[in-house]
């Protein structure tokens, strides 16, 4: 390995100035900050064909990160992953393990180190830059062979796909709204599965998040303490219809149910969701529905509820803009929140970003930690069956402790 791979190793302690002059040295000099043990090995090896793991200095920084740092080598430790970000170091890029520095300080219980908290700010910051890069540029479709985390994570219920390409995810139904929306879905017990990929649209191990989201909403309910006279909410995405029965017993005034899916839509039928007198069904995308609503201009909602599927984080972006015009000043919002939540680290990332997305629209997200380490989800083996409750599911969308359940309302409320 090289001079800066071992550099980061933290052989000779304590881990003082001596590291940064080196490290700057190194980077000042050319080395790249994503120099990876793989490059190292295979030039020293003579072998050309590219690595397909990259496991860069930030990730044994990352594995050699002493336990027992004191607060000044945690400080010096910290300046030079940000002295490694400033020279373009990549937060999202895999090990052979595949994991990100990020995942690396998850697994070794470091979370709440200060580097924890740099990775995710750099993060944040990529994710921003990102979005720039993709209003500017037409064609930033670009494979520079670095593995990496999909950095434009799929919204609620998707999780990050490694590296499938364009034409691919056109065609995934858990990827792109077209190819669900005329994917078959099937009803089985426990979970809405797509018929083909048995992509997990709803499954009910979320019935106490969706138990969370549906009094979370309702808070909105209520202006000054005082029950409003009309109270009418709106649930995006019925799936199950899990949380629109816990609507139901509430018994609003009126009670918007948005769903875009025909087989959906007819199992609503079926078991007489069109025929109570307070629910109005939107048939179609919340899209078409919302901006109806909007010129409309007279329903406004004490409570909206957002869950979806083969949706993007852009999706969601989307739904702000219409979001401020259809909620009631005092109104909540909720949504399922499985932003990232392949990857703990990654949840954190967009934990931070959604409240900056909401912020700009003047609504402020606060976010209630829901452990989750004794649900059914994190259970290898459920009881009373032989396996998890990702058996048979193509991709599991949830694999973190806790849950950010997040209650959004305007600032001044
Ligand atoms: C995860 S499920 C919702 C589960 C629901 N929260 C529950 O408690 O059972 C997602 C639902 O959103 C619907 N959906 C997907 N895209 C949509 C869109 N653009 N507009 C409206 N509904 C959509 C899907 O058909 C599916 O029924």
């Amino acid at each position: 390995m090289t001079d800066l791979h071992e550099l980061c190793k933290f052989h000779i302690r304590p881990v003082d100035g001596r590291y940064l002059t080196e490290l700057r040295y190194f980077l000042r000099n050319g080395i790249p900050s994503t120099y990876t043990e793989e490059e190292a090995y295979n030039y020293i090896n003579g072998i050309e064909e590219e690595a397909e793991s990259t496991t860069t200095p930030l990730h044994i920084i990352c594995r050699k990160y002493p336990e027992d740092a004191s607060e000044e080598e945690a400080r010096v430790i910290n300046e030079m992953a940000g002295m490694l970000f400033e020279y373009g170091a990549g937060w999202c890029l895999v090990d052979a393990e595949g994991n990100t520095p990020g995942c690396v300080l998850v697994k070794r219980g470091l979370k709440h180190t200060g580097l924890y908290e740099q990775i995710v700010d750099a993060g944040v910051r990529a994710e921003l830059l990102l979005r720039k890069v993709e209003c500017n540029v037409e064609f930033v479709e670009q494979d520079n062979g670095d593995a990496q985390v999909e950095e434009q994570e799929a919204q609620p219920h998707v999780e990050s796909v490694e590296t499938e390409t364009k034409a691919e995810r056109a065609t995934d139904p858990a990827d792109s709204q077209e190819a669900y929306l005329s994917a078959k879905l099937r009803y089985e017990k426990g979970a809405l599965v797509t018929e083909e990929q048995n992509d997990g649209v709803m499954m009910d191990w979320e019935t106490d998040l969706m138990k969370r989201g549906c009094d979370t909403i309702f808070k909105g309910a209520y202006v000054d303490g005082k029950l409003d006279d009309e109270v009418a909410v709106l649930n995006i995405g019925f799936g199950m219809g899990i949380i629109d029965s816990f609507i139901a017993e509430k018994q609003p005034t009126k009670h918007y149910i948005c769903e875009a899916h025909p087989d959906v839509l007819a199992k609503m039928k079926k078991d007489g969701w069109y025929d109570r007198p307070n629910v109005v069904v939107l048939e179609g995308t919340w899209k078409e529905q919302l901006d109806k609503l909007l010129s409309q201009g007279n329903v406004f909602f004490n409570g909206v509820y957002y869950d979806t599927f083969s949706e993007h984080y852009e999706d969601m972006l989307d739904l702000f803009d219409v979001l401020v015009g259809l909620l009631k000043p005092h109104g909540v919002f909720s949504f399922f929140n499985g932003l990232g939540a392949d990857r703990e680290v990654v949840y954190d990332v967009y934990k931070n970003l959604v409240s900056m997305d909401l912020s700009n629209y003047g609504l402020s997200c606060s976010f209630e930690n829901v452990d989750m380490s004794n649900s059914r989800v994190n259970d290898a083996s459920e009881e009373g069956t032989d396996g998890s409750v990702w058996d048979n599911i193509k991709r599991p969308y949830w694999m973190c402790p806790v849950y950010y359940h997040p209650e959004v309302k305007f600032v001044e409320f």
